[in-house]
Parts: structure tokens; C-alpha cells; sequence
């Protein structure tokens, strides 16, 4: 066992590095003042006993409820008394690393009220809001509907005697299920609803609906919410209050209509604002694009776990050295692990320009300019398809890396896993948000030789010359060009696009026959979020990166997109192309790139900067001192409260005292 004297075992790691690691550490932050406000949160958090996460795995569901509500009240009040910013509250926030109801209310409430309120109604509900007297929370889904926003069933009816809307959940399936932070936490709903009007329905409309009394917090009158029931996990999401929602003609004012995209008049008239209706999913764009930046976070935390772990882990040797070899050394480890460390610097580094893509067409749509509308849903909807599952899955990956300890809550990666998990499904299911982006991509083909595509779908210009010359590399170091790597990527995902587009074409055009495709759809949509992932990591790369991180990033770059190349060989080379042995010899970069990384591989992810108390992990220390934390850790373990466990005279001592032969003994 090691000593737990406070010593860095991971200090022979560290010193290997060959890179600018401070330089590193800003980057990765976003810039220098975005490093200093997370170092300055990361550590009021971590000083702050009352964010301690300590136990959480161990908490009974109504406990682990109440300290989250404990935590997000003191948050919110350190927020106030420290005069932070709103990106301070929202790094400090972020710190404190429980999933609550104040992600909803500043995630989804506020942006929604932001992109579909009128002036006058921000300016009513907004400073409600942002001081927190009133908190809300997003409620489209329902019990029956959630990917099929236009199917859903609660009815919203104009009744202009009263000047009022008669909210109402018509059906079971009509109920709200779902929506984080309605189960017991907020007092406002913004909830998606059938707008009708003089018998007439209009389709999906966002209304605000109160649901719980600012005095005592009772629902109001006829108005059932609750939480929906524990979910998928020690701790993870069970820290949110997922909730129903139904209810029984409850009538709210005419004003509480967000009335951005369509109005109502007093007499019941329905006026269509001349902007696209999908201005109303605005708030899901706003969070989708969040989202890739947050699959780089808890990415980049499961790696730190892993590689740390990795390092300080040994197994096995050889002749060649003395003792036992770090398990890091294995080829296989190293397969497994840094495609996923380059992966997590991939989507930081796309998350940083999914920001400029959702201010561009933020910027855009106040000035009436919808055009690249399209692009930015495909753009963040199959972003965040890819990302959330990568991650998912990467989550995963680093726990069996991690061995038998790695299914130890204490390694931190079960509870990380299970907090995360579900991105795959919220904000979109992934599979129907890829099949939104094929969607797009046959809009596009189909209108190439009219409308020259732009920004990310550019390169489907370039059909023709992509689906006729082949890859032309003939050694390894051939691989070693951006270039080289984007023309493969691009030829890939436009000829997969193609394919499956003419086989449509030559169909009769019915659903099923769109139906029978859908694997093959989503096989391409996946190709073309690949190409941009890639592509962008490149450019990002490419624009200003400072010169004492520059190489490292480089080395990542190529990982990841060689491993990516080598994932999907299969549709590589289906498309024609390129050949098995340019594949082979991708194969051969990349453990290249691998011994690149491995001296370096500690560095790296201490650059992502992640405390001790934001991993919680005994595997993943900044100073390596595993098994003293392993252990000293069983001694907390509530079984371990007493020598002799509670049971053992009810239950134990029956079975080993009754002495008899059990009668089916052969012996
Ligand atoms: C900052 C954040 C940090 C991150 C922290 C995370 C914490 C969060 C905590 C967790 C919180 C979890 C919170 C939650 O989970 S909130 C609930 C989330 N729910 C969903 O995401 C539901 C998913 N379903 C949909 O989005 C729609 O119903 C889809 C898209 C599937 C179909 O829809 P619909 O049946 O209506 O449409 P259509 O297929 O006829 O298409 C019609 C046209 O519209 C275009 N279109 C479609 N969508 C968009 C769009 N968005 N922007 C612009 N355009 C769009 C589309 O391309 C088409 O264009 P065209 O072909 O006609 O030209
Ligand atoms: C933890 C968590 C938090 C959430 N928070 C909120 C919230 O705050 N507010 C809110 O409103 N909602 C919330 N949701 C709901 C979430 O947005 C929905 O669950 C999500 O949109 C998926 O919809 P669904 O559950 O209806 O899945 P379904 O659409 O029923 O999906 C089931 C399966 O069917 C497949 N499928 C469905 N339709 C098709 C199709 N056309 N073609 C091919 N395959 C198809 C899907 O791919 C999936 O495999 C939350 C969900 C979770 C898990």
C-alpha cells in the first residue's frame, strides 16, 4: 500500500510533459478571464461544506432531495451575498454538480421567455425570474408525447368572456411527465399546449402557467403535480424532482400566452407573426448547443479518473523492467483511452465554435434574417446527438478501464455515469435528432443544383468532384494533412448522403419507403456530424492557438480523427473511398500519435483543472493516492458502523447455529 503522506505519486508523470500546461489550462477554459472566474468558483465550492457531496450515493431519495434543495438555496444565497455575475453564478452553479430545479429555471424558463415573449411580457416576467421569485420550469413532454412535440394533448382554449385561457390535461397520456424541477420545486410551468381558439386549433403554444401559491407552496386549485419516481441510479439524476402535471380547466390571463410568434386578441382573433414557427423551439437550439460544451466537461472528467488511475495502476511486467508495469503502458489501454482523452478536447474545442454559430444566428434572427435557421437546428441537434452518446458511452469505457475499482461508487464514474446518461434521450432523443439532420441533408441534395449550400453542408457543393476521386495516400505520413483528412471525411459523409438520396428518389416517395431507409438515414447523418467535428476541430486548431500548445493539440487533433476514420472503416470503405490498406496505414498514425500522447497523457488531463471535490473520485486524485483513499474510504461505509452487523442475530446466527443437514444434502 502506499503511504498517503500528501506525496504527488503522479509527479514522475508530470515531469514528463512536454507542453505549456498553464497555457493548456486557459484554452481549454475558454480564455483567461473565463480560467480565473472557474478557478475562483471551482474553489468557493470546494471550501464550502455545506456543497459537500460526501455520501450522496448513500442518501435515501427524500434526503438526497432536501440536501439538493439545501445546496441550490445556499448557492443561490452566495450568489446574492457575493454579488457575483450571472457567468459567476452559473460557474459556481455548475461547481456544485447536482442536477436540481435551477438548471430548468435558468436553462429553459428564462431563454424560453427570452425567445418567444413579447417586450412587454419579458419585460413582466424576466425580473421575476432572474431574482428567483417566482421559479420555473419547461413543460412540453407529456406521459404520451415526447418526441412528437405536435402531438401533444393539453389544450389551452381561449374563452374571451373572461379574457382567459382554460388550461387542460384532457387525457392520461395528456399528463406533463418529465419537465425537471415541477415535481416540487417551481411555481410557474412553461407549459407547451393546443392553442384553440373559437373551436379552432392552432397547434403548439407556450403559456405560462402558475401551479403552486407563492405563499405556502400548495398547488393551486385543480392543479395535480408531483414528482414522477426515483430513476436509473445511486444519486446521479435522482437529485432532480422530474414531475406530473395535469390540469382540470385551470384558467390562466390572456397575457400569459407567449405572444413572440402568434397573438390573441381580446375578441379571440389568432394573428401569425410573420416569423418561422420553429422560433419556438428555440429554447431547445439555445440548450442543444450547451450541450456539446457539457459532453466535453463530464467527458473530461471520466478521462482525468481513468488516466490517473491508469498511471498509478500496475499489472503484470515484463523481463525488460522491474516490477510491475503501469497499466497505461498496454497498447490496449491506450486504445481504449486516448482516443477518448482527444475526444474530450474535440468537443471543447467544437463547443467553443457551436457558441459563435448560436450568436451568429442569434444575431441573424433579430434582424429578421431566418436563412441559416436550417443549418443551426441540423448543426446542434446532430451535435448533440453524437456528443451526448459519445460520452455516455466514454463514461462507460472509462469505468471498465478502471478494473473491479471502477465499479466502486467511490471511483465517482457510477454516479457520473448515471448523471449523464439520460442527455442521451433529453433535449431530443438521439436517434430522432439525426433523423432531423437527414432530413436536412436530403433538403440540401435536393436542392444543390439550384441553391449553392452554405456553412457546414458547403461541402455537398462539391458533390460531384467528391464522389468521384479517391483518397490518395500511399504512405502513413501521407495521412498527416488536414486536407487529406477533411476530403476523406467530406467524400465519406456526401457520398453516404447520396446514396441513400438516390435510392429515395428513385422510390415512390411514401413514408414507408422513407421508413425502410431510416437506418441508412441515420448512418449519414452520423457521417456528416463526424465530418463536422472534425472539420471544426481543425479550424479551431488552425485560428490562434497559442505556440506552447499547439503540437499537443495537433497530436489530439490527429487521434481523433484517425480513430474516428478507424471506428467507422466500415462506411469508409463501403463508399469506395478508400482502400483497406490506407486504412491499415491510419492504423499505423495512430499509434504513433498513442506514443505522442503517452508521456504526456497525465498533463493532459490535469489541464482540464478539475478539482478533487468536482471529480469525487479516490481513483482520480490529483495526487495519486488510490488505495490509501480506497481504503480509508470502506471505513465510512455505513455496513461498517458496526463490527457485527445489524441482522446477524435475527438472520445469521438462525443459519449457522440450526446445525442440521439441509435435507436436499447429497453430502
Ligand atoms: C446552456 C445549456 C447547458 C446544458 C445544460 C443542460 C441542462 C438541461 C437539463 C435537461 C433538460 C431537458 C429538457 C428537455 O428535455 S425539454 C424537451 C425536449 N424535447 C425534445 O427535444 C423533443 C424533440 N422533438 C422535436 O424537437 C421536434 O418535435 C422534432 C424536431 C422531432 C419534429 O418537429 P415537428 O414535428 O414540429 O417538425 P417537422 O419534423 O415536421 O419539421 C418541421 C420543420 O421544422 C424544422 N425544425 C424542427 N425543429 C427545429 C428547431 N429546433 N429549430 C429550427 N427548426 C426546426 C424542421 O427541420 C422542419 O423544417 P423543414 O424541413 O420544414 O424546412
Ligand atoms: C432526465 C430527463 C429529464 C427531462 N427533462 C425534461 C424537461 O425538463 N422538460 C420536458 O418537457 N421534457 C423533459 N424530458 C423528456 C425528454 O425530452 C423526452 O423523454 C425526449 O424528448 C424523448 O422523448 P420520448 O420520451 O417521448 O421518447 P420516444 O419518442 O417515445 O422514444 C422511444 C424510442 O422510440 C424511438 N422513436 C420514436 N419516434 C421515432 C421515429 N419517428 N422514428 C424512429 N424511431 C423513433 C426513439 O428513437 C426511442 O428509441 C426529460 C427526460 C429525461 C429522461
Amino acid at each position: 500500500m502506499q503511504d498517503g503522506n500528501g506525496l504527488d505519486h503522479l509527479a514522475g508523470e508530470r515531469a514528463m510533459a512536454q507542453f505549456d500546461l498553464q497555457a493548456m489550462k486557459v484554452y481549454l477554459a475558454g480564455g483567461q478571464r473565463e480560467y480565473e472566474i472557474s478557478t475562483k468558483m471551482a474553489q468557493l465550492v470546494a471550501n464550502d461544506p455545506v456543497f459537500s457531496k460526501e455520501d450522496r450515493v448513500r442518501l435515501a431519495r427524500k434526503d438526497l432531495y432536501k440536501n439538493s434543495l439545501r445546496k441550490a438555496g445556499h448557492a443561490w444565497k452566495t450568489i446574492l451575498e457575493k454579488g457575483l455575475s450571472e457567468v459567476e453564478g452559473l460557474k459556481l452553479r455548475h461547481f456544485v454538480d447536482e442536477p436540481t430545479y435551477t438548471d430548468l429555471h435558468w436553462g429553459m424558463f428564462i431563454p424560453a421567455i427570452k425567445g418567444q415573449g413579447t417586450e412587454e411580457q419579458q419585460h413582466k416576467w424576466l425580473p421575476l425570474a432572474y431574482k428567483m421569485a417566482i421559479i420555473g420550469c419547461y413543460a412540453q413532454t407529456e406521459l404520451g408525447h415526447g418526441s412528437n412535440v405536435q402531438g401533444l394533448e393539453t389544450t389551452a382554449t381561449f374563452d374571451p368572456t373572461t379574457d382567459e385561457f382554460i388550461m387542460h390535461s384532457p387525457t392520461v397520456t395528456s399528463t406533463k411527465w418529465w419537465p425537471g424541477g415541477l415535481g416540487k420545486a417551481s411555481t410557474h410551468a412553461l407549459v407547451y399546449a393546443r392553442l384553440i381558439t373559437d373551436k379552432k386549433d392552432h397547434g403548439i403554444h407556450a403559456f405560462i402557467a402558475p401551479i403552486r401559491s407563492l405563499e405556502d407552496h400548495t398547488p393551486l386549485p385543480n392543479v395535480t403535480v408531483g414528482d414522477i419516481g426515483v430513476k436509473f441510479g445511486n444519486g446521479g439524476y435522482n437529485t432532480m424532482d422530474n414531475g406530473f402535471l395535469r390540469f382540470d380547466h385551470v384558467r390562466i390571463p390572456r397575457e400569459n400566452m407567449l405572444m413572440r410568434l402568434a397573438t390573441v386578441t381580446k375578441d379571440g382573433k389568432y394573428v401569425r407573426s410573420n416569423k418561422p414557427r420553429q422560433l419556438g423551439y428555440g429554447a431547445m437550439v439555445f440548450v442543444r448547443q450547451g450541450i456539446v460544451i457539457d459532453a466535453s466537461i463530464y467527458l473530461s472528467r471520466a478521462v482525468t479518473i481513468a488516466v490517473r488511475y491508469s498511471a498509478v495502476r500496475r499489472q503484470f511486467g515484463n523481463k525488460d523492467e522491474p516490477g510491475e508495469l503501469q497499466v497505461i503502458q498496454y497498447r490496449t489501454q491506450q486504445s481504449r483511452l486516448f482516443p477518448l482523452l482527444a475526444t474530450a478536447y474535440a468537443y471543447r474545442a467544437v463547443g467553443f465554435w457551436m457558441k459563435s454559430l448560436y450568436a451568429d444566428v442569434m444575431k441573424r434572427l433579430n434582424d429578421n434574417d431566418f436563412s441559416t435557421l436550417p443549418e443551426v437546428h441540423a448543426c446542434t441537434a446532430g451535435l448533440k446527438s453524437i456528443t451526448t452518446s459519445v460520452t455516455a458511452d466514454g463514461i462507460e469505457e472509462c469505468r471498465k478501464l478502471c478494473g473491479g475499482h471502477g465499479f466502486l461508487c467511490a471511483s465517482g464514474l457510477p454516479e457520473l455515469y448515471a448523471a449523464y446518461v439520460p442527455a442521451c434521450t433529453y433535449e431530443g432523443d438521439n436517434t430522432i435528432l439525426l433523423l432531423q439532420v437527414a432530413r436536412f441533408l436530403l433538403k440540401t441534395l435536393s436542392q444543390v443544383s439550384k441553391v449553392r449550400p452554405v456553412g457546414t453542408a458547403a461541402y455537398l457543393g462539391n458533390i460531384k468532384q467528391l464522389s468521384t476521386q479517391n483518397c490518395k495516400v500511399s504512405q502513413g505520413h501521407d495521412w498527416l494533412n488536414t486536407s487529406v483528412l477533411l476530403e476523406a471525411f467530406e467524400a465519406r459523409s456526401a457520398r453516404q448522403a447520396a446514396a441513400v438520396a438516390l435510392r429515395l428518389a428513385k422510390g415512390s416517395g411514401s413514408e414507408a419507403e422513407f421508413q425502410e431507409n431510416t437506418p441508412e438515414l441515420v448512418e449519414s447523418a452520423r457521417a456528416h456530424c463526424q465530418l463536422i467535428l472534425v472539420s471544426k476541430f481543425i479550424e479551431q486548431l488552425q485560428t490562434g492557438t497559442p505556440e506552447g500548445i499547439r503540437k499537443q493539440l495537433e497530436v489530439l487533433c490527429y487521434t481523433y480523427a484517425f480513430s474516428q476514420l478507424i471506428d467507422n472503416a466500415g462506411d469508409f470503405l463501403a463508399t469506395g473511398y478508400v482502400t483497406g490498406n490506407q486504412i491499415a496505414l491510419a492504423k499505423e498514425e495512430l499509434k504513433h500519435m498513442f506514443d505522442k500522447i503517452r508521456p504526456n497523457a497525465v498533463a493532459l488531463v490535469d489541464a482540464f483543472d478539475h478539482t478533487d471535490d468536482y471529480l469525487g473520485s479516490a481513483l482520480g486524485r490529483y495526487d495519486g493516492d488510490v488505495y490509501t483513499h480506497l481504503y480509508k474510504g470502506a471505513f465510512k461505509e455505513s455496513l461498517n458502523d458496526t463490527v457485527v452487523v445489524d441482522g446477524y442475530e435475527e438472520y445469521l446466527k438462525p443459519v449457522l447455529t440450526q446445525n442440521l443437514w439441509a435435507p436436499h444434502s447429497k453430502l
